[in-house]
């Protein structure tokens, strides 16, 4: 069985964060394994504390990991502390996994602040080198390359300026897009575009770290880069038509269970 490790922050609620990745990971077959990066006190109606752990405690979670078990899929997502981040860089270098996606996230869609603003220049020029694909949703992509994004022009440009900071792909998600919600994925030498009908709902609490964890799952799984972003791009669009009305405010993505089918258990290699 393939094994993917996400390195992020826990959601209470079990929408988004380190809850979201494991149940992709298992909606995909592949074993789930985490490292914490902070624990958030949070529902479907926002975040309400933040407590981060201390970058020892992270660094022995790596070291826990990468010293006993093959590790063929990173995923990262929140890492609010500049030493945070600079301790899981050091330890990718350290460990050189295959393949690292970077969810950089940076505020929930509540509002609240997941990146200390202070430790964004940090993620950029430490982290992003290090991705085999890189994830900013349009607000995101705006932070890193300080322009304005509108249109699936400007996000190819995102794309371009994210791509000369070093990482050997960049998906720009266009889920905050006002008509369509496609994502344009860049690998240095062309563009794709990963289009999707918009679905009318409030429940998509978790969308970024379902595509990112199933963009881990499906390069673990040996998938080419585009090959990933294609099939997650089908499971996230799938598990927000299933957006489950949980909680009083923005529900979480639906994650689907495929792994028993007719009482047998399919080859979750
Ligand atoms: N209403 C929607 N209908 C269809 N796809 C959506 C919708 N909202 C988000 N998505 C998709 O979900 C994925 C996550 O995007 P986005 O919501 O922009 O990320 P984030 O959660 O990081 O803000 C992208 O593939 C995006 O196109
Ligand atoms: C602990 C934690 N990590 C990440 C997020 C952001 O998740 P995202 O998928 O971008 O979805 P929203 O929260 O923005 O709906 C989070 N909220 N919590």
């Amino acid at each position: 069985m393939k094994k993917v490790l996400t390195i992020a922050g826990s959601d209470s609620s079990g929408g988004a964060g380190i809850q979201a990745d494991i149940k992709t990971f298992s909606a995909h077959g592949v074993f789930g394994m985490s490292v914490i990066t902070a624990v958030t006190a949070q529902n479907t109606q926002g975040v309400f504390a933040v407590q981060d752990i201390d970058d020892d405690v992270i660094a022995k979670q790596i070291d826990a990991i990468f010293q006993d078990i093959e590790v063929d899929a990173v995923k990262i997502g929140m890492v609010s502390q500049v030493n945070t981040i600079k301790t899981i860089a050091a330890k990718l270098k350290e460990y050189q996994p295959q393949n690292v996606v970077l969810d950089p996230v940076m505020v929930a869609k509540s509002g609240f602040h997941l990146l200390n603003p202070q430790a964004k220049d940090t993620l950029v020029h430490t982290l992003l080198p290090l991705a085999t694909i890189v994830t900013p949703n349009i607000p995101e992509a705006e932070v890193i390359t300080e322009m304005e994004i509108a249109n699936l022009g400007d996000m190819e440009e995102a794309c371009r300026k994210i791509f000369s900071l070093g990482p050997q792909s960049v998906l720009v998600k266009g889920g905050h897009l006002a008509a369509s919600s496609t994502d344009v994925f860049f690998d240095g030498q062309a563009f794709t575009y990963l289009k999707s009908p918009r679905i009318h709902t409030k429940n998509t609490h978790g969308t970024g770290c379902t595509l990112s964890a199933a963009i881990a799952s499906n390069l673990g799984k040996g998938d080419n880069l585009l090959e990933a972003v294609k099939k997650a791009k089908e499971y996230i669009t799938v598990a927000i038509e299933h957006a489950l009305s949980i909680g009083k405010g923005v529900g979480p993505t639906h994650h689907f269970y495929v792994l028993y089918q007719k009482g047998g258990l399919i080859d979750a290699e």
